[in-house]
């Protein structure tokens, strides 16, 4: 029997709720989406066709018996619920706030799963009743086609619970990473150490946009995306990683705060594909071109590197 519970809600329904839905729906579950806001839920329905036109695309498992509702309805969304995604944007006192919304709506043995990027689920958890059923479930974008989510259970987490996310993402075929909870968990803390250091280059002046984009993409995406940096350190031997470390490790930026380039970027509303300029800038039809090149690139990679050994 599958793993999938067979009725799970979404809430919060904006880059990343429509996605998630349309991975549990080919699995075979009854979704509902929830958002606050109705405007949300008719762009949601647009996102969520187009991510399962993707599915398709991709040819990955379908099981039968799979459907999505949206609703403004947080009770009529979460009634009869098993499994429940909150997604909703990443503040920390909104998040609890739904959580406790959440949790006087279903039944305590029901699992409620975070997609944070990186808030702790232990304090995230602080004000909830049973806070045994809570676990991060961390998503990757775009949700549809990455095929590893994060499940990081909090210090509250029963055992029983992390085991059960582990076998629902099983069910829906994607690869579930188990972590200790830490700040940003292990996703995000590596890309943010790739990005603070090609932000600055950028700044600095190193190199352009697309230089920069050349030597990830090929230097390190490529072959990282076929390796993994574990094995990557095997490959490349000690005896290099300690020679060059020993003097560069030293020279790599170590900022804390924003950098300034993105600060004023923001405040010029220069937000990338949203307002069609960031750091490239689009012009009419660029942004839908390039999202379905991203795409079209996303579906070849993963069927490639599907087929080879893992890691
Ligand atoms: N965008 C990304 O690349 C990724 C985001 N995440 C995380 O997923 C979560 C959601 O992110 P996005 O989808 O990007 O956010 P978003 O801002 O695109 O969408 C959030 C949705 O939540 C809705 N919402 C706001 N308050 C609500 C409430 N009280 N009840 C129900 N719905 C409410 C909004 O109307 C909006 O549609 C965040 O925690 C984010 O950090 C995780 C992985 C990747
Ligand atoms: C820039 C950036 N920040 C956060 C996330 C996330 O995982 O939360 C992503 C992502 O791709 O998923 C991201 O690209």
């Amino acid at each position: 029997m599958s793993s999938l519970p067979a009725i799970a809600t979404v809430v919060g329904s904006g880059t990343m709720g429509p996605g998630i839905a349309a991975t549990l729906v080919r699995a075979g579950a009854e979704v509902r989406v929830y958002d606050i806001s109705a405007e949300a839920l008719a762009k949601a329905e647009n996102t969520f066709a187009f991510a399962s036109g993707v599915l398709e695309q991709l040819g990955s498992d379908t099981v039968e018996g799979g459907s999505v509702s949206f609703t403004t309805d947080i009770a009529a969304a979460l009634s009869g619920s098993l499994f429940v995604i909150e997604a909703v944007p990443e503040k920390i006192e909104l998040k609890k706030t739904v959580l406790g919304q959440i949790e006087s709506l279903v039944g305590k043995d029901v699992i409620i799963a975070t997609n944070t990027s990186g808030i702790p689920i232990t304090a995230m958890a602080e004000s909830m009743t049973v806070p045994g059923r809570f676990v991060g479930m961390h998503w990757s974008n775009p949700p549809h086609l990455i095929p590893m989510i994060e499940v990081i259970p909090g210090k509250a987490t029963d055992a029983a619970v992390t085991d059960q996310l582990v076998e629902i993402v099983k069910a829906f075929g994607y690869h579930p990473v188990i972590e200790k909870e830490i700040a940003g968990f292990v996703e995000n803390r590596v890309l943010y150490a790739i990005l603070r250091e090609c932000v600055a280059l950028l700044e600095e002046g190193i190199v352009t946009p697309e230089g920069l984009d050349t030597a990830v993409k090929w230097g390190i995406g490529y072959k990282l995306s076929v390796i993994g940096p574990t094995r990557l350190l095997d490959m490349a031997g000690m005896d290099i990683y300690a020679a060059v470390s020993s003097y560069l490790n030293k020279e790599l930026n170590s900022d804390t705060e924003t950098p300034q380039v993105v600060t004023d970027m923001i405040a010029a509303g220069k937000l990338g594909f949203k307002t069609g300029g960031g750091m490239y800038e689009y012009g009419e039809g660029d942004v839908a071109a390039k999202l379905k090149d991203i795409t079209a690139g996303l579906v070849a990679a993963r069927k490639t590197l599907s087929s080879i050994t893992p890691v």
